[in-house]
């Protein structure tokens, strides 16, 4: 089963990189060859892959209330909580509410839908299979709980038991949850439909889970389901299909008869179809700030980046700025403790009160990158070979030639890569006493090099930019490379 899982991946991996059609990404599989660059992803996403599966069997050890994977507990209650603020009007108190969770800071009225909110407990009908438990709670892909479907107004459930499936179902066939002796005793069809359906076991389980979490509060239920089916996502994939895969991707929504045989149209079969399915859906959440940047801090810290407290990163997301956390080590941030602001510097959400933290010193600098130059991501690290060169290079910039790598450097001027044979100027400016203090040499910097997509900061580091967290991170990796050659070179005299 190993290789077919594998492959599976990569192809999904393959299918993600295919149809990405960002200027950068074709330029860098023409600079770094197709072979090169797909191997560092990879390398990154198995990475993580490894990691998750390493957490499974914590994970297994331990259902609900618990929860023996604390990271993993955090990273899905946040991203949760944290995707849920553009649309879901959530109201949460600004103080701390003695949970360890992120603070959604909006007073808007109260996201009810039908009755419904997110985190509410809900029996769910979905074509041919039995009433089944689930919980509301935002479609990570759009952002919302609630829809409407040619004026059918619809909810966005995670299904109990059923790894970790989720799909919009119309209201009129959802209904409060309530007790497995309630609800059988109030409905005697389901009851027979149960007692001779090949899910039954599976539904009892999902059952018992659905009522374990109904005794918690929304958080703990939140956090609890995300721990618990994470498990399942890896643990049951031979396990009989649950009610959502009707219809599991929201864009996209198979018939009910894809499932039916056992090998489908693309030539999957229906196990690998439901790991394609929960691997497609990790891949979303992957790409979300909450665990890109702590898991871009611990690879800079691996490569002595970001340690001893400094450097760190933004992102932004549908126009929320995701912003690591100050004076921290940064290889040790979890997903509940980034801030997220809008481009006016208005928070949206903090991490939970009683951390303690604050947001990173370097937020005027990755401000200024969102306005001036319309960064979709910045990064700031303490790079040893930064300072070096800036030694050698007392000038208030430095030049490179010569260099293969420099065609991974984006001209944020004539919004093309550079070309091999051009020259790279990247400005220098003076150190300060605090960081907020270099905001106004690094736009005056900004201004006299237009073309620029970086920013030495002399004995200290550099920021780097780019219109997505890709970039910015693969433009880091040429700064660094090029620094390095350079610095060889001027301390050679060649
Ligand atoms: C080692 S202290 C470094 C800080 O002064 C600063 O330069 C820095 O890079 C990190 O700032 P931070 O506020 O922790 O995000
Ligand atoms: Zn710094």
């Amino acid at each position: 089963m190993a290789l077919p899982i594998l492959n599976i991946r990569l192809d999904l991996y393959a299918k993600f990189h295919a149809s990405s059609r960002s200027q950068h990404q074709l330029h860098l599989r023409r600079l770094a060859g197709l072979p090169r660059i797909v191997g560092t992803a990879r390398f990154f996403i198995s990475g993580f892959m490894i990691k998750e599966m390493a957490n499974t069997e914590d994970l297994k050890k331990s259902r609900y209330g618990r929860v023996s994977n604390k990271r993993k507990f955090n990273e899905e209650l946040d991203l949760s909580l944290g995707e849920s603020y553009n649309t879901i009007n959530l109201i949460l108190n600004k103080k701390s509410n003695g949970k360890s969770s992120p603070t959604v800071l909006n007073n808007s009225n109260n996201g009810k839908r039908n009755g419904f909110s997110i985190g509410d407990m809900v029996w769910a009908k979905t074509g041919k299979y039995p009433l089944w438990p689930g919980i509301v709670i935002v479609d990570p892909v759009t952002n919302k709980f609630t829809k409407n479907n040619n004026m059918v107004p619809m909810l966005h459930i995670y299904y109990c038991n059923d790894a970790h499936r989720r799909n919009w179902i119309k209201i009129k066939q959802i209904i409060k949850f309530s007790s497995k002796n309630e609800i059988l005793a109030g409905n005697q069809k389901l009851a027979a439909q149960i007692s001779r359906s090949k899910l039954k076991f599976k539904w009892n389980q999902a059952v018992e889970e659905a009522e374990c979490l109904a005794a918690m509060n929304k958080d703990q239920r939140i956090s609890s389901f995300f721990a618990d089916n994470i498990s399942d996502a890896n643990s049951t994939l031979a396990d009989k299909a649950g009610p959502s895969t009707e219809q599991t991707t929201p864009n996209q929504q198979p018939t009910e008869t894809n499932y039916n045989g056992d090998r489908l149209l693309d030539g999957t079969n229906h196990e690998e179809k439901m790991l394609i399915e929960n691997d497609s859906k990790k891949e979303d959440l992957k790409n979300h700030p909450r665990y890109l940047i702590p898991e871009l801090c611990r690879q800079l810290y691996s490569k002595g980046l970001v340690t001893g407290t400094g450097g760190g990163i933004s992102i932004k997301y549908n126009d929320q700025i995701f912003i690591a956390p100050s004076g921290v080590q940064k290889e040790r941030i979890q997903p509940d403790e980034l801030f997220v602001q809008n481009l006016d510097g208005e928070d949206i959400i903090v991490p939970p009160s009683e951390k303690n933290l604050s947001k990173s010193q370097c937020t005027p600098i990755f401000m200024c990158s969102y306005h001036e130059r319309n960064a979709g991501a910045v990064i700031h690290v303490h790079s040893s070979k930064v300072v070096k060169l800036c030694l050698l290079n007392p000038e208030n910039e430095v030049k490179i030639t010569g260099l293969e790598m420099i065609k991974g450097i984006f001209n944020e001027q004539t919004k093309k890569f550079y070309d091999n044979d051009e020259e790279l100027i990247i400005p220098i400016i003076e150190n300060s006493k605090y960081e907020k203090d270099l905001v106004d040499t690094f736009k005056m910097a900004l201004t006299k090099y237009p073309s620029t997509s970086a920013v030495l900061v002399r004995n200290h580091g550099m920021y780097v930019w780019g219109s997505d967290w890709i970039l910015a991170k693969t433009q880091l990796e040429c700064y660094e490379a090029l620094f390095k050659d350079t610095i060889f070179k001027k301390l050679n005299k060649v």
